[in-house]
């Protein structure tokens, strides 16, 4: 996997807290335009495999690449620049920042990353630039209010009417949506979203999923890993779904295979025995 060029790979990953291992020896790869989900009980160390790609943890043993450069020895501001963009399984927003600035400030992620055809900012140039108001600073202004304004329309009218609303005055859905909106704003490669629909209600789960299908077929490059318990959601957006347990990875493939699989089923639902198909019962 070392050597696949386009992508996300985990290889061989392990991560120890003092007497627990969190991430048992993991693998896996995701491509550009594939959509991975991580399922499991609680404690399966879903989380864990997040903060360890992004950067926030460190691993305890084997590799992480992202289009063949190893990554999971850089702090996750540069692995963010490199176009990999999480969401957090609590939502951060800046409370104060209305919703127009928070996404205008996930913009920065893409302007100052380079590469990709992306502008590379520089703290001096942005002094000069701003003081100036040269036509370059004002082009990228312009290009910055567009992802914001596409990003933000994304959300049907979840957000874009309340672009001028301080975060913390938004419903709790809304500031879920607003997070995902600020790393999207930042045209990430690779986007990792950590229980996105948690706390939702059906018709906002049902949103969602839209919104991430939408999502799909608008940018058909993006590679997304999401972990996530509501199987409905699952079900509909995974290309391929990978079940962990205990940090180890108990199954994977299609998501009606993987999420059918007797050993699947008994770790979910334990005694239960029943199919663990749309419901969105908060399984562990
Ligand atoms: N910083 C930490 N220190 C000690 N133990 C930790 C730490 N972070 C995670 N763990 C432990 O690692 C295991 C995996 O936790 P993790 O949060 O990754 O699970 P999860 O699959 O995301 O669960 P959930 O679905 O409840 O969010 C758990 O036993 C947890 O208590």
């Amino acid at each position: 996997m070392a050597g696949q060029i386009n992508g996300l790979a985990v290889q061989d990953v392990s991560r120890h807290f003092s007497g627990v291992t969190a991430v048992d020896c993991v693998s896996l790869a995701l491509e550009p335009g594939e959509t991975l989900a991580l399922v499991g009980p609680n404690g399966a160390g879903k989380s864990t495999l997040i903060q360890l790609i992004s950067g926030v943890d460190r691993i305890s043993s084997g590799r992480i690449f992202l289009n063949g450069r190893r990554i999971d020895r850089l702090p996750p501001e540069r692995i963010a620049r490199l176009g990999v963009g999480r969401s957090f399984q609590t939502s951060r927003v800046f409370p104060a920042l209305s919703v127009w600035d928070s996404v205008m400030l996930g913009t920065q992620a893409n302007l100052l990353s380079g590469g990709h055809g992306k502008i590379l900012a520089n703290a001096a140039h942005e002094v000069l630039a701003t003081m100036f108001n040269t036509s370059g600073w004002r082009h990228r202004i312009e290009r910055q209010e567009a992802i914001a304004r596409e990003t933000l329309q994304l959300f049907g009218d979840r957000l874009w009417p309340r672009k001028d609303q301080p975060a913390f005055s938004l419903s709790y859905a809304n500031r879920r949506r607003l997070e995902i909106a600020r790393v999207l704003a930042g045209q990430p490669d690779f986007l990792l979203l950590d229980e996105p629909a948690a706390g939702m209600n059906p018709t906002e789960t049902g949103e969602l999923t839209e919104l991430l299908l939408a999502l799909r077929r608008m940018r058909p490059n993006l590679g997304i890993l999401v972990v996530e318990h509501k199987l409905s959601l699952v079900r509909r957006v995974a290309d391929r779904v990978i079940v962990l347990n205990q940090g180890r990875v108990l199954a994977q493939g299609d998501p009606d295979h993987a999420l059918d699989h007797p050993e699947v089923v008994e770790a979910y639902l334990g005694r239960q025995r029943r199919r663990p198909n749309s419901s969105d019962a908060h399984l562990g």
